[in-house]
């Protein structure tokens, strides 16, 4: 295992989980209660610089450019401070991240928040999701990309438990120290 950098005065955190678990709203109350910290959601990163190949219609997802995402993001790493939300977790270096946060939720909460979410999101799109979730398949893929102490699996089904999950992360911020 390679350790985080050392240099950060902020942590990096990665929050990543099934789309619909609540990364986006994760992460943007943890950054209201750390204004320190910078939200980078890097699904509308991708958009918005055009970080893809084009579009694949099978997954309707776009095809991602993987090393002008990690161009993109890599600067701004260094420095620390950063909260990455993204659906998954093997595409980033291990030494960027002080924090990886795997968001889970209930497969009858999640199909109903996708529902309601997206009107354009397809039955077949959904169902893979919440297969997905049920498979616990980024949770194994941040289990074998990170190490084992690093990564936190939270439920995120109520809004409770998204309360309880920010302030959980905005501790580990108060209570981050880097490495001598
Ligand atoms: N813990 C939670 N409890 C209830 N609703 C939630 C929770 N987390 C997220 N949501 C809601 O679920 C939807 C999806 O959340 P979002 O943060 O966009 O997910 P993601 O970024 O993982 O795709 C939003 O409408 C959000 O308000």
């Amino acid at each position: 295992m390679s350790s985080p950098s050392s240099s950060r005065k902020l942590p990096n955190i990665l929050i990543v989980g099934t789309p619909g678990t609540g990364k986006s709203t994760t992460a943007q109350y943890v950054v209201q209660g750390a204004p320190s910290m910078r939200h980078v959601e890097v699904g509308a990163l991708v958009r918005e610089k055009q970080l893809h190949t084009g579009w694949d219609a099978e997954y309707e997802c776009h095809v991602l450019d993987e090393d002008r995402i990690l161009d993109e993001l890599e600067e701004g790493m260094e420095a620390g401070g950063v909260i990455v939300d993204f659906h998954g977790a093997d595409l980033f270096p291990e030494r960027w991240f002080d924090l990886v946060v795997v968001l889970r939720t209930d497969n009858s909460v999640l199909y109903s928040r996708l529902q309601s979410r997206r009107a354009n999101y397809s039955q077949k799109k959904l169902t893979e999701n919440v297969e997905a979730e049920i498979m616990q398949v980024i949770l194994d893929e941040a289990r074998e990309s990170y190490a084992e102490e690093i990564v936190l699996e939270l439920s995120s089904d109520t809004l409770e438990a998204l309360e309880a999950n920010v302030q959980r992360i905005l501790q580990f911020i108060a209570a981050f120290k880097p490495a001598a």
